[in-house]
């Protein structure tokens, strides 16, 4: 997606934000923009309180002067605005394509609302075509590939699990010092289920599916941007 469709969809969820409110914010490209537009904002005299999704969300809201507290302080926050890998018609998300997964599920879940920012190539039918992001704990990283390998094949993968920053590298890290394996479904058919039977393993901290968290989103074309409720 072009830097301008994503900053659209970012200028648009900064109209859902009022004096006074705990953001949480996201991770990735989109939800960057979101952050900038949001320093200027700040610059021009918006008080809001917000809690990062990542380092790096982190550092670029303390280099723009946002105000940043945490949930141990704040508990619960109004609204998170970040982006997603895929998203469906029911506001169901994969996320983690930048490997924040978990801070930004913690952060959705303390969430009021959370508005979810995307172009619309995000937008699709069944979620799966995105490697699922599964974040795992380093020890019993063999047992786990295996369990996960036994879910896998119960959901009809058409792939494999991929260790993230594995090929000939160090691997990837979370900002939680975990692994990420990348699942490859094609389709999800299931994803309830296979959310459950993915926290039942042991070693998986958690898993990219965002399920009946997003109430919005606002997805940028270059025709404008259209707006997306949750239905249930
Ligand atoms: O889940 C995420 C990071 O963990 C991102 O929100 C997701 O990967 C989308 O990123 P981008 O806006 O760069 O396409």
């Amino acid at each position: 997606m072009s830097d301008t469709l994503k900053r659209e969809a970012a200028a648009k969820a900064l109209e859902d934000v009022r004096p006074g409110m705990r953001l949480g914010l996201g991770t990735g490209s989109t939800a960057w923009h979101f952050v900038d537009l949001l320093g200027a904002r700040v610059r021009e005299g918006l008080e809001v309180i917000c809690v990062p999704t990542s380092e790096a969300t982190d550092r670029q809201a303390r280099d723009l002067s946002i105000p940043i507290s945490d949930l141990d302080t704040l508990g619960a926050l109004d609204l998170t605005v970040d982006g997603a890998d895929e998203l469906d018609s029911a506001l169901n998300l994969i996320k983690g394509g930048g490997g924040a997964l978990l801070r930004e599920k913690i952060v959705a879940a303390a969430s009021a609302s959370m508005i979810v920012i995307a172009d619309s190539s995000k937008v699709v039918e069944t979620l799966g075509r995105f490697p699922l992001p599964i974040e795992v704990n380093r020890f019993g990283l063999g047992a786990t590939r295996h369990a996960l390998d036994g879910v896998l094949k119960k959901h009809g993968a058409e792939g494999e699990i991929r260790l993230r920053g594995a090929d000939g590298r160090e691997p990837f890290l979370t900002d939680g010092g975990h692994l990420i394996l990348d699942a490859f479904f094609g389709r999800i058919s299931q994803p309830e289920a296979l959310s459950r039977e993915l926290l039942d393993i042991p070693g998986v901290v958690q898993h990219g599916l965002f399920l009946g968290m997003c109430s919005k989103a606002y997805v940028a074309a270059p025709d404008g941007v259209r707006t997306l409720l949750k239905t249930n």
